[in-house]
């Protein structure tokens, strides 16, 4: 997969093609822990296509190649109402267990040790799926993910932002409620579009979700300015911030990321498909680093976005110019940034630091 920058500058010479390539090896055996990425957002072309084939009355299309054209979006409303079109298809508990199942499936295959899946449930229960037959569904493949492919899967519940105080007041619900919450849920997140949608509002629904234990971790400054990533953090108390890449815009606002070591969940080419960022080479990402901040690499929707894990991390291996060693330390941010618990932590970046070496050994 390539990436999608419009980058004019000169052909590669055969050393850095060499290099590149190695680099692409690299990384694709390289264990990894992906923070951002959305459960629907995931669902592959074959799913999703198997899917509308069921359903004769969606405008989704059921050959795999033409949802590549389908999946191109002329901007971020745009592919909100495609992510839609796609939710739509999920109508049953087997649906949600498949789809799950196969996400992980997915994961393992690109050396995904941890993932916290974003899962947006008042979307589900919303189109009729009972809230204890989707819970269900999720834990089952969550487990068998977890013995079948090693891949160790938490959840983040997310209010679809533009849905209001209805969809906020059931997402808190399904995820501090006892007789409901999944086992495997860690975080509490806030997506959809952030233009008209004030993150303030949204202050007493994380606070019972922080009472009830779980992380904050809203999407801010995707598509608005350094002031909804603020809102984040003083309102949402938020831990990590999903994109926020306007927060190159506001010096202040860097440093006190970097200073309180709030790691940005950035997604490069999720910020070109749905027109957030012009083209790769003026993503903000260096700007972030340059700032102390906690990056982290993450797909967000990888077959809408036409890509995948592995490609993120070349691309912005590309962007900040690593070798592997630099490559390796984006890995452990991630981890570090995770909410996996110490003893998890501790694992993978062993097996990221037995890996790397094994790699560069002469
Ligand atoms: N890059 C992204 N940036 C932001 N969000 C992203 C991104 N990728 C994926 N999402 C997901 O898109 C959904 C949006 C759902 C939504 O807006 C909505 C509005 C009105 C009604 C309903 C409904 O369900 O009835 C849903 C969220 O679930 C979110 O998790
Ligand atoms: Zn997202």
């Amino acid at each position: 997969m390539s990436d999608q920058s419009s980058d004019h500058s000169a052909a590669p010479t055969a050393g850095q093609a060499r290099q590149a390539r190695d680099l692409h090896a690299f990384i694709a055996g390289l264990p990894k822990a992906e923070l951002h990425v959305h459960h629907v957002g995931s669902a592959s072309p074959r799913i999703v296509s198997e899917l509308a084939a069921r359903h004769s009355d969606s405008k989704v299309p059921t050959d795999p190649e033409a949802l590549v054209d389908y999946f191109s979006f002329t901007d971020f409303a745009h592919f909100i109402d495609v992510y839609l079109s796609v939710v739509d298809l999920i109508r049953t508990p087997e649906d949600v267990r498949l789809l799950t199942y196969e996400v992980a499936r997915d994961m393992a295959r690109q050396q995904v040790r941890y993932a916290e899946l974003t899962i947006t449930p008042f979307s589900s229960t919303r189109r009729g799926i009972d809230e204890r037959a989707f819970m269900d569904a999720i834990e089952d493949a969550r487990k068998a993910a977890e013995a079948e492919f090693g891949t160790v899967l938490r959840w983040c519940f997310d209010i679809p932002g533009e849905a209001g105080l209805e969809a906020a007041e059931e997402t808190v619900r399904l995820a501090t409620d006892d007789r409901v919450r999944p086992e495997g849920l860690v975080s509490f997140g806030l997506g959809g579009p952030e233009v008209g949608v004030p993150r303030p509002q949204f202050r007493p629904y994380f606070d019972r979700a922080i009472a009830a234990g779980l992380r904050s971790v809203p999407h801010a400054g995707e598509t608005t300015g350094p002031e909804t990533v603020w809102d984040a953090l003083n309102e949402l108390r938020a831990e990590r911030i999903g994109h926020g890449t306007s927060s190159a815009q506001d010096p202040k606002l860097l440093a006190h990321l970097a200073e309180h070591g709030i790691a940005l969940e950035v997604c490069p080419t999720s910020n070109i498909a749905t027109r957030a960022v012009r083209t790769l080479d003026e993503h903000p990402i260096k700007e972030f680093v340059r700032a102390g901040v906690l990056v982290t690499i993450n797909s967000d929707d990888p077959p809408m976005f036409g890509t995948d894990l592995n490609n993120e991390y070349a691309v912005a291996a590309r962007l900040l110019d690593l070798d592997e060693r630099g490559v390796a330390d984006l890995a452990k941010n991630a981890v570090r940034a995770s909410f996996l618990d110490t003893a998890g932590k501790a694992r993978i970046n062993d097996e990221i630091d037995t890996y790397t070496s094994a790699w560069l050994a002469p």
